[in-house]
C-alpha cells in the first residue's frame, strides 16, 4: 500500500492537507526584533527618570522569572526558592566588592560559580522528589538560605551590607538610570534569546518532555535527572545575574528581597506572564512591577489609611489568574497567532548513522523465566519466549494476565524479581529503561505519551535523541544546526514511513487518536531500533485506523524489524502476528501460530473464564 493510501485510511481528509500547511506570521517573525528595537529606543526618548528606573527593575526581575519559565513553565518543576539564588548573586558581589575591593565584573563570575555549585548540590538532593515534595523542599532550602543570610555576622545580619558601589567600566559610571538600563536589558534580552534557542533544540525537546513525567523521556534515552538538574542550575544562574545587577543598582543588600515572599512573587510573575513562554517573563515582570507601584499609591488614597494593601489585591489576583488565565497573559496572545513552525531546511542533510541490524530470523529478544512479584502477588510467573528479526510476536491474555508487567520488565521500567532477559545475545535484565533504549529497544505506550504542544515533527525527533550529541551550550550558540537538520530529516523519514508525512507541522495535541499512535511508532522508529515493543497500539482506534496500523506493522516486519505486540484486539493480532504467546494469571498458557491459538480450548476457556 502506498503512503498516500495509508494516510487516507488514517484520515481521509489527509489526502488534501492544504489546511495543514503552516502560515508565516509577521508578528512571530518580526515581533522579537521589534521588541529589541523598542527596548533600545526607550531610553533615548525623553522619558522621566522614574520610568527608566521602573524599566530597570522590570529587567532585573525578568532574569529570575525567565529561569522559572524554563524550570516551572516548561520543565514542570515548581520552585519557591528562586529569590534565594538572586540573594547568592547579590551577597557575593556586595561582600567581595565592599570588603575586598574586587571588581564587580569579576564578582559576577564568582557569584555564578557559587550559585551554580549550590544549585547543583541542592538540585541533586531535591530533584529526585516529585509531586508536592519538590515545592516543599524548595521552600525549606529557601528559608534556610534566607536565615543564613540574616544571621551571618560577616554579611551584616538583617541590616545587610551597605555601600555597594555602582557599576563602572574603564572609568565610565553606569549609574542607576539610562546607562544602567543598557546593561540590565542587554543581559535580559541575551538571556531570552538564549532560552528560546535552547528550547528549539535537541536538549530543548528533552526539557519539554520532562513535564509529562520521566517515563517517556527515559524510554527515548533522555537522562531526565541530568536535564532537571541542568535547568535548575540554569534558572539559578539567571537569578544570580539578577542579584548581581540588583546589588549594584540598589547599592545595598539585605535579606528581605531574597526571602520566600519574593520567591512566591517571582513564581506569580512567571504564571501571570505565561509560564511556558519566554516573552511571558517580561510580560509578567512588567505587569506585576507596574501594578505593585500603582497600587501602593492608589490603594491608601482609596482606603484612607496606609498599609501593604497591594498584597491583598495580589492575593486575589493570583486566585483569579489561576482560575481564568491558567496559562498566563502571553499564552492568550500566542494562541491568537498562527502556530510557529520550522522551515524545511533539512532536505540536503546527511542521513544519521544507523546501527547494524540483526539478520533475518536471528533471535533478537530472549526472555528467560522472568518473574515479578508485588508483595504476595506473582504478577509474572517464570515467563519465557523469544522474538526474531522479521517477526511480529503477539503477547495476549485476559485482563490482569501480566502482559503489561512483562512488557515493563523487558523495557526496564520494572526490575526483575527473577529470570533473565537477553537482547541480541547480551543480558539487559537489571538495566534502566534508558540503557535498554540505548541498546536498540524502542517502545510505545498504552496511554499515548507525547508533548502535546510540540509539533508532530518535534515529537518524533525526540525519538532520535540518542542519535545526536549536541548539548545546551551548542544550542544557545546555534552550533547545533547541522545536527538538527539531520535529526529532522530522520524524523520526517519515519513519519513518511508510517503514513504521517502530511502532519509534520501539526501540533501533536490536535491529532486524532490513530494519528497519535502512529506518531508514537514513528518516534520509536527514529531511535533506529532492532526491537519495537508496542503496548496496545490499537486501543481507541477506529476500524480503518486499525487497518492502516496493521499495514504499517506488516511493512516494518517485512523490512526486518522485530516487533513485540501487547494487544487486546484479536482481529488485529490474528491478522498480523507470526507467533503468539498467551498468558493467564501471570503464567505462560501456550504459544504458537495464530491458527494454533484460535484452535486452543485452553485459550478459549481462559478468555471465557471457564475451567481448563
Ligand atoms: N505496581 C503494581 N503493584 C501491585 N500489583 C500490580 C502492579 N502492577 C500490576 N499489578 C498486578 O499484576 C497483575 C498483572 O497486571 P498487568 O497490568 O501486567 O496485566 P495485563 O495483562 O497487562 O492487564 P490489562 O490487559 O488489563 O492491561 C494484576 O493483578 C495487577 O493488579
Amino acid at each position: 500500500m502506498k503512503t498516500t493510501e495509508m494516510e487516507a485510511l488514517v484520515n481521509p481528509s489527509s489526502l488534501a492537507p492544504a489546511g495543514n500547511a503552516p502560515r508565516k506570521s509577521l508578528l512571530r517573525t518580526w515581533g522579537p526584533l521589534a521588541l529589541v528595537v523598542v527596548l533600545i529606543a526607550l531610553p533615548l526618548l525623553p522619558l522621566p527618570d522614574f520610568w527608566i528606573i521602573q524599566l530597570n527593575y522590570i529587567g532585573i526581575y525578568t532574569l529570575p522569572v525567565l529561569g522559572l519559565v524554563l524550570l516551572t513553565g516548561v520543565g514542570g518543576l515548581t520552585s519557591f526558592g528562586q529569590a534565594a539564588f538572586v540573594g547568592i548573586g547579590a551577597y557575593t558581589t556586595a561582600y567581595l566588592s565592599v570588603n575586598y575591593g574586587i571588581s564587580p565584573w569579576l564578582t559576577l563570575f564568582i557569584g555564578l560559580v557559587l550559585t551554580g555549585v549550590s544549585a547543583a548540590l541542592i538540585g541533586a538532593l531535591t530533584l529526585r522528589m516529585s509531586g508536592h515534595y519538590l515545592p516543599l523542599a524548595t521552600i525549606a532550602w529557601a528559608l534556610s538560605l534566607y536565615y543564613l543570610m540574616g544571621n551571618l555576622d560577616a554579611l551584616g545580619k538583617y541590616d545587610g551590607i551597605l555601600g555597594v558601589k555602582g557599576l563602572s567600566l574603564f572609568g565610565f559610571e553606569f549609574g542607576q538610570q539610562r546607562a544602567f538600563y543598557g546593561v540590565v536589558w542587554a543581559f535580559a534580552i541575551v538571556a531570552c534569546f538564549a532560552v528560546i534557542r535552547l528550547l528549539d533544540s535537541r536538549s530543548g525537546r528533552a526539557i519539554r518532555a520532562l513535564a509529562g513525567g520521566s517515563q517517556m523521556a527515559e524510554a527515548m534515552g533522555v537522562n531526565t535527572l541530568r536535564f532537571k538538574i541542568g535547568i535548575f542550575v540554569l534558572a539559578a544562574l539567571l537569578a544570580s545575574i539578577s542579584g548581581w545587577l540588583f546589588a549594584h543598582f540598589q547599592r545595598t543588600v539585605n535579606p528581605s528581597p531574597f526571602g520566600i515572599k519574593m520567591g512566591i512573587e517571582y513564581l506569580f510573575m512567571a504564571v501571570l506572564g505565561g509560564s511556558g513562554h519566554v516573552w511571558g517573563a517580561i510580560a509578567g515582570s512588567g505587569v506585576v512591577k507596574l501594578l505593585e507601584d500603582q497600587l501602593q499609591v492608589l490603594l491608601p488614597k482609596l482606603i484612607g489609611t496606609s498599609g501593604n494593601y497591594e498584597l491583598i489585591v495580589f492575593g486575589i489576583m493570583i486566585v483569579l489568574v489561576l482560575k481564568y488565565l491558567p496559562d498566563g497573559l502571553w499564552n492568550f496572545i500566542d494562541q491568537r497567532l498562527p502556530r510557529p513552525f520550522r522551515a524545511v531546511d533539512w532536505q540536503d542533510a546527511p542521513a544519521l548513522p544507523a546501527r547494524g541490524k540483526p539478520a533475518a530470523g536471528e533471535v533478537v529478544l530472549d526472555v528467560q523465566a522472568i518473574r515479578k512479584t508485588f508483595g504476595g502477588l506473582v504478577a509474572v510467573n517464570d515467563i519465557s519466549f523469544q522474538t526474531r528479526a522479521g517477526q511480529i510476536v503477539g503477547l495476549i491474555g485476559p485482563n490482569g494476565a501480566g502482559k503489561s508487567t512483562t512488557f515493563n520488565l523487558v523495557t526496564g521500567v520494572l526490575s526483575l524479581s527473577g529470570g533473565a532477559v537477553q537482547f541480541r545475545g547480551q543480558p539487559i535484565g537489571g538495566l534502566s529503561a534508558r540503557q535498554i533504549a540505548e541498546r536498540g529497544v524502542s517502545r510505545t505506550f498504552q496511554h499515548v505519551k507525547m508533548v502535546a504542544d510540540m509539533t508532530v515533527l518535534e515529537n518524533v525527533a525526540l525519538g532520535a535523541h540518542l542519535r545526536g550529541g549536541k548539548g545546551a551550550v551548542s544550542a544557545m550558540l546555534r552550533l547545533d544546526r547541522n545536527e538538527e537538520r539531520a535529526l529532522f530529516k530522520e524524523a520526517e523519514r519515519q513519519l513518511q514511513r508510517v503514513g504521517m508525512g502530511a502532519y509534520l507541522h501539526e501540533t501533536a495535541g490536535n491529532l486524532a487518536m490513530g494519528q497519535q499512535r502512529l506518531l508514537e511508532i514513528a518516534r520509536a522508529l527514529c531511535a533506529d531500533p532492532a526491537l519495537l515493543l508496542l503496548d496496545e497500539p490499537a486501543a481507541g482506534l477506529r476500524h480503518k485506523e486499525k487497518e492502516a496500523l496493521g499495514q504499517v506493522l506488516r511493512t516494518l516486519r517485512d523490512e526486518g524489524m522485530s516487533i513485540l505486540l501487547v494487544e487486546h484486539d484479536m482481529g488485529l493480532v490474528m491478522d498480523i502476528c507470526d507467533h503468539i504467546v498467551v498468558m493467564e494469571f501471570g503464567t505462560h498458557l501456550m504459544e504458537g501460530s495464530p491458527a494454533d491459538v484460535q484452535r486452543s480450548d485452553k485459550v478459549r476457556a481462559a478468555y471465557l473464564g471457564t475451567e481448563h
